[in-house]
């Protein structure tokens, strides 16, 4: 409930489609499909979708997305805006590439780049600062798993990653763990909501009712099979999909789960 005692708006669920290091000019083909198919879905699909693409793809997807059917997203930005940074691009960029959001502090990035939690909230606040929505990630090894470390864990991610001054709309949590990613494995729908509840607690508690709204997702191994049974998990407000969302058909499968 708001201050004035309404009752706040359903969260609408997202399912974020990341390509990581994947997809040509000829994967194009694969997001006019998808759009395609949402046309052909109407009103019935309840769930925005999005689709992070390689760098090299954004400014011709975004534009053939230009209707806003499909929103587009970046993978990484660079805290800065501009400058000598050779290979980086900048929240700025992306956002006049056409992107609406960027993935940061995927665990690909944590361990391909020691990026650090610090190093994360630099960018969520560059992303902020270009007008991008921030899709925070955040998930734990298997052997921290394995030792009970998966709550603190998270929650550390979380407190470190996240900057003080957020919006529902300019901020989304995604839990992924990390040995669930691309391995066919996923935790079970108890252990899914256990990590999700705690997650709304956290951000009820630092960001009080942006926190209550703001959306969680899940990721790691989502595909057609098993998306209906995470996303009914509670406090799981869409998915970031990674290898299922390269083709259309896949991709499809999980926005099914949202068609009433
Ligand atoms: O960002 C997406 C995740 O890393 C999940 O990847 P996956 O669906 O291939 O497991």
């Amino acid at each position: 409930m708001t201050d004035a005692g309404s009752p706040l708006p359903a969260i609408q669920p997202l399912v974020a489609g990341n390509w990581k290091m994947n997809g040509t000019k000829a994967a194009l083909a694969e997001v006019i499909a998808i759009s395609d198919w949402i046309d052909s879905a109407g009103n019935t699909l309840k769930a925005d979708t999005m689709i992070c693409p390689p760098a090299t793809l954004t400014m011709v997807m975004a534009e053939l997305c230009s209707n806003g059917k499909v929103l587009i997203g970046g993978q990484d930005c660079h805290p800065l805006a501009s400058g000598a940074h050779t290979g980086d691009i900048s929240a700025e960029m992306l956002a006049d590439a056409g992107a609406s959001a960027v993935i940061l502090g995927h665990s690909e990035r944590r361990s391909d780049h020691a990026e650090t939690d610090n190093g994360v909230r630099a960018k969520v606040e560059a992303a902020h600062r270009a007008g991008l929505t921030a899709i925070v990630c955040v998930g734990e090894t298997a052997g921290q798993r394995g030792a009970g470390l998966t709550l603190p864990v998270v929650a550390r991610q979380l407190e470190g990653s996240i900057p003080d001054a957020v919006t529902a709309e300019n901020t989304i949590v995604a839990y992924e763990p990390v040995w669930a990613i691309g391995t066919g494995l996923t935790p079970t729908a108890d252990d899914v909501a256990e990590v999700h509840a705690m997650i709304r607690e956290a951000l009820q508690k630092r960001f009080d009712v942006a926190g209550i709204r703001m959306r969680i997702l899940y990721g790691g191994s989502v595909k057609g099979s098993n998306a209906a049974e995470l996303m009914s998990v509670a406090n799981v407000n869409g998915a970031l999909v990674g290898g299922a969302s390269l083709k259309a058909a896949d991709l499809i499968q999980i926005l099914e789960t949202y068609c009433k």
